[in-house]
């Protein structure tokens, strides 16, 4: 059992108490998803000297759903994502992680370990390390594996790395350094090192911000894989991909701290005060 388990609020859990093993690492099991809620936030404000980023937003988002979050410039999107990741403390309210933890106790790392997974709008792979090494030292920094004084990689690992290496689209650049790629593979081998640490929930911020279309595309198509398999939140201002990723599922539309409509995109996309604030400007 590593320090963060032995001292965090994590054991005081008793969710936590069991532990199976996935790829040589010890996975937390304890995200209890009963009522199929993996996200539950529950009317938060944040305020910076009495001004309210977040104002009493409550959404939840459902194990394996891919949610897309849209809005203007302002709206407290990156903010709603620093309470979730326990970089900005709430001023009131509640984040549920599933039905059990509250994520407004815990710290980054400990929030990290639980199994939830961030990815900053610039991607930040190791540039000196091959594509295979980064998604290798992924899998070694996850706070969650087993020390080892020689880690070697079994096959089931290399297998998860093969796996993972074909759904960012980076099978047969494995041995590139990764300082060698374009921004967009920069970007998805991000995201690859992200799921080679199984989060639970993967929180993604302007994934296609600076990618060429050909590239956007081919994210589009990576999210729609991870639809259903992995539980997503993402934050675009590209429309065009949010409809590409969306399809039939819900879209949130924040405005000054707040859910302003929330619906498919078609659904918000015909709401005249998202049309007001966001879309028809
Ligand atoms: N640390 C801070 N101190 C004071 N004000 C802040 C702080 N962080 C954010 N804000 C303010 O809170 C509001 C919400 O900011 P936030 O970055 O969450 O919006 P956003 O929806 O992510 O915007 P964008 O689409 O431009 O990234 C903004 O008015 C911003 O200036």
């Amino acid at each position: 059992m590593n320090d963060t388990l032995r001292h965090g609020h994590l054991q005081e859990n008793p969710a936590h108490a069991e532990y199976g093993t996935s790829y040589g690492r010890i996975k937390p099991e304890g995200v209890d998803t009963t009522h199929g809620a993996i996200l539950y936030l529950e009317d938060i404000t944040v305020s910076f000297d009495g001004f309210k980023a977040i104002n009493r937003l409550t959404m939840d988002i459902s194990v394996g759903e891919l949610r897309c979050i849209i809005g203007p410039n302002g709206a407290g999107k990156t903010t709603m994502m620093d309470v979730i990741t326990g970089k900005t403390r709430p001023t009131s309210g509640t984040a549920w992680f599933g039905q059990t933890i509250d994520l407004t106790r815990l710290s980054e790392p400990e929030i990290a370990h639980a199994g939830i997974g961030r990815k900053f709008q610039r991607p930040t792979v190791f540039e000196q390390h091959t594509v295979f090494e980064n998604l290798e030292l992924a899998m070694k920094m996850d706070k969650r594996v087993r020390p080892t004084l020689f880690f070697r990689l079994s096959s089931e690992q290399q297998g998860k790395i093969e796996e993972i290496l074909k759904l960012i689209r980076l099978t047969g650049q494995e041995n590139r350094l990764a300082g060698l790629l374009s921004h967009g593979q920069k970007q998805w081998l991000e995201i690859g090192m992200l799921l080679m640490q199984e989060p639970q929930l993967l929180l993604l911020d302007e994934p296609v911000a600076g990618m060429s279309d050909a590239e956007t595309a081919r994210t589009a198509e990576l999210l729609n894989e991870l639809r259903g398999k992995h539980s997503i939140m993402v934050v675009e201002h590209d429309m065009a991909f949010v409809t590409e990723i969306a399809q039939q599922g819900k879209v949130t539309v924040l405005h000054e701290g707040s859910v302003l409509a929330e619906g498919t995109m078609q659904q918000v996309q015909n709401d005249e005060r998202v049309i007001e604030v966001y879309l028809g400007r």
